[in-house]
C-alpha cells in the first residue's frame, strides 16, 4: 500500500524506514496548523499531539521532541539522580551505539551493554547476570534498565517485558523503553501501545520513521517525570516556537498510518524473507516486522558493497545487510530488490 496520493522520492530506498517522506496530505496539515509558542507550551496542535500519544500509551503526559535521540536522552536523564550511576541496555541499543555518546556526555552515565544470550533480545536472566545493584563506593550502581522494542526489527515479547520491569521495580531500578518502532511491535502482535508502555517509567515513541511524519518523537511518562524532562529539553535547545507547523503534520501521519501502513510493510518484509528462505539464503534475525537482515557472516569480504552496487544498478538504495521496508516503497522497487538479492547470491 504505497501512499496512494503520491509517489515518494524514496519509493526505492531500503536503507531505513527513516526515509519516509511527508505526502501532500501530510504537508497540507501545516497550512491550517496552530501557531502558538511551544516554549510557553501554548501551541494547541503540539499540546494535542502530546496528549494524544500520552493517551495511546496510557501515560499522564507527552513531550514533543524533535528527534528520537532527543526523546531517548531526555527520558533517560530524567530518571537519573546524583552520579555515579549506570544504565544497562542491549549491546546493540540505539541509546548506547548511535546517539553520539549522549549517555556519557549528557547524563554522565556509565553503560553496561549486554549481549543477549538468545541473540535476539535481553531476558531477565541476562539482566540479572550483568546489573550492578550494590551501593558500595567501588561501583556505578545501575539506576535504569533501557529496553528497545522492536530491536533490529525483532519484537520483544510482552511477557519478557513484564518480567523484566516487574523485577526492576522490586530492586528499585527504573525502566526506559526506546520505542522508536513500538508502533511496529503493536501492529505485528496486536498488543496495544498502552499494554507495552504500562511497564515502563519513560517511553520514547518516534513519529518520523514508519509512521511517516517528517520530524519528531514524543516522550511519554507521568507528569512529574515530564516536568523534569522539560528542563532537559530546554537545555538541549529542544523548545520550539511555532511547533504546530511540524506537529500538525505528525498528527495526520500518525492517524493515517498506524497500524495499517505498518502492517503492509511487515507483509512486504515477510514476502522478501520467504524468497530468501526458498532460495536457501540465510537470514540473521527473524523477520518479525519491517526489517529483513541478510546474514553475510559466511559471505566473502566485500559482499555488502557488492550488494549496494547491484542495488544501484537495479535502481534501488541499499545499506548493507539490513533491508528496511517503509510504506512508501513501491511494488517495482520490491521486485528490483528481489532481483538484486538473487543476483547477489547467483540464484
Ligand atoms: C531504535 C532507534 N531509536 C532511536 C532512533 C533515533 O531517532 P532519530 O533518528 O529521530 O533521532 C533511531 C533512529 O532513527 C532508532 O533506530
Ligand atoms: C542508523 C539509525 O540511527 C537509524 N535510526 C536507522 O535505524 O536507520
Amino acid at each position: 500500500m504505497a501512499s496512494q496520493d503520491y509517489k515518494s522520492p524514496t519509493h526505492n530506498d531500503f536503507r531505513s524506514d527513516t526515509f519516509t517522506t511527508p505526502s501532500p496530505t501530510i504537508i497540507q496539515a501545516a497550512s491550517t496548523c496552530s501557531l502558538g509558542d511551544d516554549d510557553y507550551y501554548e501551541d494547541p496542535d503540539t499540546n494535542e499531539l502530546g496528549a494524544y500519544v500520552a493517551e495511546l500509551s496510557g501515560k499522564e503526559s507527552g513531550l514533543y521532541c524533535v528527534s528520537g535521540v532527543m526523546s531517548n536522552q531526555i527520558g533517560l536523564r530524567s530518571l537519573l539522580y546524583q552520579p555515579p550511576y549506570s544504565i544497562l541496555c542491549d549491546s546493540r541499543a540505539h541509546v548506547y551505539r548511535y546517539e553520539g555518546a549522549g549517555l556519557s556526555m549528557l547524563s554522565n552515565a556509565m553503560v553496561y551493554p549486554v549481549i543477549p544470550s538468545n541473540g535476539l533480545y535481553m531476558t531477565l536472566e541476562d539482566i540479572k547476570k550483568h546489573i550492578v545493584l550494590s551501593e558500595e563506593y567501588y561501583f556505578a550502581t545501575t539506576r535504569v534498565i533501557s529496553l528497545e522494542n522492536t530491536i533490529s526489527g525483532v519484537v520483544v515479547p510482552i511477557e519478557e517485558i513484564a518480567r523484566i520491569c516487574a523485577w526492576a521495580k522490586t530492586v528499585g531500578v527504573k525502566t526506559h523503553l526506546d520505542g522508536a518502532r513500538l508502533w511496529n511491535a503493536s501492529a505485528a502482535t496486536g498488543v496495544s501501545i498502552k499494554e507495552y508502555c504500562q511497564h515502563f517509567d519513560t517511553v520514547s515513541l518516534c513519529l518520523s520513521k514508519g509512521i511517516g511524519a517528517p520530524i519528531g518523537s514524543v516522550l511519554v511518562a507521568d507528569k512529574e517525570t515530564i516536568k523534569i524532562g522539560k528542563r532537559f529539553r530546554k537545555q538541549l535547545g529542544g523548545n520550539l516556537r511555532q511547533a504546530g507547523v511540524i506537529t500538525s503534520m505528525a498528527m495526520v501521519a500518525l492517524k493515517m498510518n498506524f497500524p495499517n501502513a505498518l502492517k503492509y510493510t511487515h507483509e512486504v518484509a515477510k514476502e522478501v524473507a520467504e524468497l530468501c528462505t526458498k532460495n536457501d539464503i540465510k537470514l540473521l534475525y527473524p523477520t518479525d516486522t519491517n526489517f529483513v537482515w541478510l546474514d553475510f557472516s559466511e559471505q566473502p569480504e566485500g559482499t555488502a558493497q557488492k550488494f549496494n552496487e547491484l542495488g544501484k544498478k537495479n535502481g534501488i538504495r541499499l545499506s548493507g545487510n539490513r533491508i528496511g521496508i517503509h510504506y512508501q516503497i513501491s511494488k517495482e522497487s520490491v521486485e528490483a530488490l528481489k532481483r538484486t538479492i538473487l543476483e547477489l547470491y547467483q540464484k
